[in-house]
């Protein structure tokens, strides 16, 4: 039997690590002291004091190994929500989260602090100031937010102060940030193919985007303030930039800062909201021969039309949270890092 190495409290794992949250995290925690290990299925980069292992986190034999003298890990791993694969989400945020805390037991890991999301409250309506308490979405409005319930149920009921076992969910929203393989560039896309000349709605709706520095520093309060009398124990929370904005002044901000037009022609949101839904139908339909992308779905209708903003209050009475990147602050150091993605003349 292989020996087990005793864990160090400032020996962490990051799985995911090598995705656009999990960089911003290792680098966060090797400022902060901590030696870390990334367990990922790809390597995104090389960092001095960062030892990877490649594996899927399904595989316990390959994270038990990687779990070696680690008492700290953040599981911030995930299917990318666009790829819309059911049972891939399934297999890696339920199944294998599973795995990864019956790994963690088995290793003597003690903390566990999940990436969650605030969209497992979300079902396409309203959401203003929403709370931790607010109940999980019945109908969530894809596959992805589906299993990242699931996921955090099981996270969080893992938690048990008397075995030592101590989990946490940080439940981000709208991350963006430098090096964002998501947002800038699909807006940029959708721009550059002339379909970013509508605002959904009356344009007043309010969003939360957070910076990827301050969800990374959430998540490593979160870490620092679990302990087996802390309150934290088995709990979610929010973390935002504390700044809720309206969605189109925020994508307006982005594209003129990169030289595009900002969208200027309003649509009524029911409108858009049904021809989403046919149109989605009539892919459906279709999908046996033709597989179409559209850009509006009635999931990014009512992520762009929609207020969805979350109170992070909890996070800064319990963590001592506050943003360390002010909204501003983030967009111009957001859109000076694309450049390559500026409109040419
Ligand atoms: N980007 C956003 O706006 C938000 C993200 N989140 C959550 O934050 C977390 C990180 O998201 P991002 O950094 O944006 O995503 P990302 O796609 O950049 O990073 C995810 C990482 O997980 C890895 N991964 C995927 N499947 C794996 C598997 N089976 N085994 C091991 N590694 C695997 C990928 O290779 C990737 O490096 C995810 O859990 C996501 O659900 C939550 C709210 C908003
Ligand atoms: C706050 C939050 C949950 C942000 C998530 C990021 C993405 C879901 C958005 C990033 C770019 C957005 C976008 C649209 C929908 C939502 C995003 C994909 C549109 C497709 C909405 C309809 C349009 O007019 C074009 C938009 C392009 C950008």
């Amino acid at each position: 039997m292989a020996t087990r190495i005793r864990p160090s409290s400032k020996r962490c794992a990051v799985i995911g690590g090598s995705g656009f949250l999990g960089r911003y995290l290792v680098e966060q925690l090797l400022d902060r002291g901590y030696s870390v290990s990334v367990f990922d299925i790809r390597q995104g980069y090389e960092l001095p004091g960062v030892t990877f292992h490649l594996g899927d986190l399904c595989d316990k034999q390959a994270l038990l190994a990687a779990l070696q003298g680690v008492s700290l890990v953040f599981h911030c791993a995930s299917p990318a929500p666009s790829c819309d694969d059911r049972a891939l989400f399934h297999r890696v945020n339920v199944d294998g989260t599973r795995n990864v805390l019956q790994t963690c037991q088995e290793a003597g890991v003690q903390k566990v602090i999940l990436t969650s999301s605030a969209s497992v409250v979300y079902e396409g309506t309203d959401i203003k100031d929403g709370k931790e308490d607010l109940p999980y979405a019945k109908k969530p409005i894809d596959y992805y937010t589906e299993t990242k319930i699931q996921q955090e149920k099981l996270v969080l009921e893992a938690c048990d102060t008397q075995k030592g076992f101590l989990t946490v969910a940080i439940r981000p929203h709208g991350i963006f940030g430098p090096r964002d393989p998501q947002l800038v560039p699909i807006l940029v896309d959708t721009a550059k193919r002339g379909k970013m000349k509508f605002i959904i709605g009356d344009g007043t709706n309010l969003v939360d985007f957070t910076f990827v520095e301050n969800v990374a520093h959430g998540h490593i309060l979160a870490a620092e303030s679990l302990r087996p009398e802390s309150p934290i124990c088995g709990k979610a929370y929010h973390i935002t930039n504390d700044e809720p904005v309206r969605f189109w002044d925020f994508m307006s901000q982005i594209l003129v800062g990169l030289d595009y037009d900002p969208p200027k022609y309003r649509l009524p949101y029911r409108l858009v909201h049904v021809l989403a839904m046919l149109l989605w139908l009539l892919v459906l339909f279709l999908r046996p021969v033709l597989q179409l992308r559209p850009t509006f779905t009635p999931m990014r209708v009512a992520l762009a039309g929609t207020h969805h903003y979350y109170s992070c209050t909890r996070a800064k009475e319990d963590l001592g949270y506050r943003p360390l990147v002010s909204l501003k602050d983030a967009i111009t150091r957001t859109v000076n890092s694309y450049s390559h993605l500026r409109r040419v003349a």
